[in-house]
C-alpha cells in the first residue's frame, strides 16, 4: 500500500518569492517525520499545502497514493503554530463541532473529547472558554482539537512551543502513543533535542530548499566525530598540545575536547591512561544541533 503521505517536487511561490522549492518526502504509517529549518525556511508553507489550505504551484501531494479530496480532510489533524480556536466559545462546543465536521458522530466526538481532557487531567475544561485558560493550556486544547477525530495524518507545527517542561513531556508521550497506534506525523520544531528523541527521518529546509534529508541515524553516521568526553580521577596536563586537538574545555567531571581527526582521540586516551585513571572516554556523535548549524549556518555565510 502507498505511504500515507507523499510529496513529489512540490513548489510554492508567492509572487517573486519562492517559499518552498521542489520538496519531496514520504511519511510512512506510524512514523514521526521531522521538518526542520530556520525561520522563514518554508516549513509552515509546506504544512499548509499538505493540509490543502493552499495549493502547490508545481509538483504533487499524494495521500495514500491519491491526490487531495474532501474525504481526505477528515483523516487529517492540524495544530497550527498560531492558536486556532475561538477565545469566546465553550471548549466542548467548538472541539465537538470540529470533530463532527471531520466525520465523527456526536456521541463519539463527546467520548473522544472527554477521553483527552481526562488524559490531560483537566476534565473541568469541558465547560470553559479558551480565553479563560493560560497560553500553555490553550495550546493543549489546540492539540486535542487536532487529534479528537483520530486522524491518520497529524500535522504538528511547533506543537511544544510555549509549554512548561511537564507539559512538554505529557505531549511528547502522547505523540509517541499516537505514532505507536499507527498515526503518521509531520512534525516541525526548532528544538533539535525533540527531533533526536522523536523522529526517524528528517528534512532540513534552508530558504525554501532541501539541504539535508534522510534517516536521522544514518545522517549522523555520515558526519565526522569531532568531540571527545573524558573523565579522569586526576588532572591530565597538556591535552592542548596533542596534534589534532582544537580546543579543551574543563568540565565539572572532566574534559570536553574538540578534535579534527580520530588519531587525536587515540592520543588523548593514551595520554590520559598514562597520567591518570580513565573513568569515562567517549568519541561523541555530532548532535543534530551541530549538524543543523553546519548545514544551515554554512549556506547562509
Ligand atoms: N502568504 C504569503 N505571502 C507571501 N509570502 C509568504 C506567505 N506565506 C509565507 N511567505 C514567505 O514564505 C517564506 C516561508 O515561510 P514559512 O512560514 O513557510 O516559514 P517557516 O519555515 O514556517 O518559518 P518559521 O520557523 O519562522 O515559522 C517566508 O519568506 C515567508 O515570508
Amino acid at each position: 500500500m502507498a505511504n500515507p503521505l507523499i510529496l513529489e517536487q512540490v513548489v510554492k511561490e508567492f509572487g517573486e518569492k519562492t517559499a518552498v522549492s521542489e520538496i519531496s518526502l514520504q511519511v510512512e504509517k506510524g512514523e514521526i517525520y521531522g521538518l526542520l529549518g530556520a525561520n522563514g525556511a518554508g516549513k509552515t508553507t509546506t504544512m499548509r499545502m499538505v493540509l490543502g489550505l493552499i495549493y502547490p504551484d508545481r509538483g504533487q501531494i499524494l495521500y495514500h497514493g491519491k491526490p487531495f479530496g474532501d474525504e481526505l480532510q477528515r483523516g487529517m489533524g492540524y495544530l497550527p503554530e498560531e492558536r486556532g480556536l475561538y477565545p469566546k466559545v465553550k471548549i466542548s462546543e467548538q472541539i465537538k463541532y470540529l470533530a463532527r465536521l471531520r466525520g465523527m458522530s456526536a456521541s463519539d466526538a463527546d467520548k473522544s473529547l472527554r477521553y483527552w481532557l481526562d488524559r490531560f487531567e483537566v476534565p473541568e475544561y469541558y465547560d470553559k472558554k479558551i480565553e479563560e485558560l493560560s497560553k500553555g493550556n490553550q495550546q493543549k486544547m489546540g492539540f486535542i482539537a487536532a487529534v479528537v477525530h483520530k486522524p491518520e495524518i497529524l500535522i504538528l507545527d511547533e506543537a511544544f512551543s510555549g509549554l512548561d517542561p511537564v507539559n512538554v513531556e505529557l505531549l511528547k508521550e502522547t505523540v509517541i502513543e499516537l505514532r505507536n497506534a499507527g498515526t503518521s506525523i509531520l512534525f516541525s520544531t526548532h528544538r533539535m533535542e525533540h527531533v533526536e528523541e522523536l523522529c526517524r527521518n528528517i528534512t532540513i529546509l534552508d530558504r525554501s530548499k532541501t539541504v539535508l534529508q534522510g534517516n536521522l541515524r544514518e545522517i549522523k553516521k555520515r558526519y565526522p566525530r569531532e568531540e571527545v568526553i573524558l573523565h579522569t580521577t586526576s588532572e591530565v596536563n597538556g591535552l592542548e598540545q596533542i596534534e589534532g586537538v582544537k580546543a579543551v574545555e574543563r568540565k565539572e567531571r572532566g574534559y570536553k575536547i574538540s578534535i579534527s581527526n580520530v588519531a587525536a582521540a587515540k592520543e588523548i586516551l593514551r595520554k590520559a591512561m598514562d597520567e591518570s585513571e580513565v573513568e569515562h572516554f567517549e568519541i561523541m556523535e555530532p548532535t543534530l544541533n551541530q549538524i543543523f548549524i553546519k548545514e544551515v549556518g554554512e549556506s547562509n555565510e
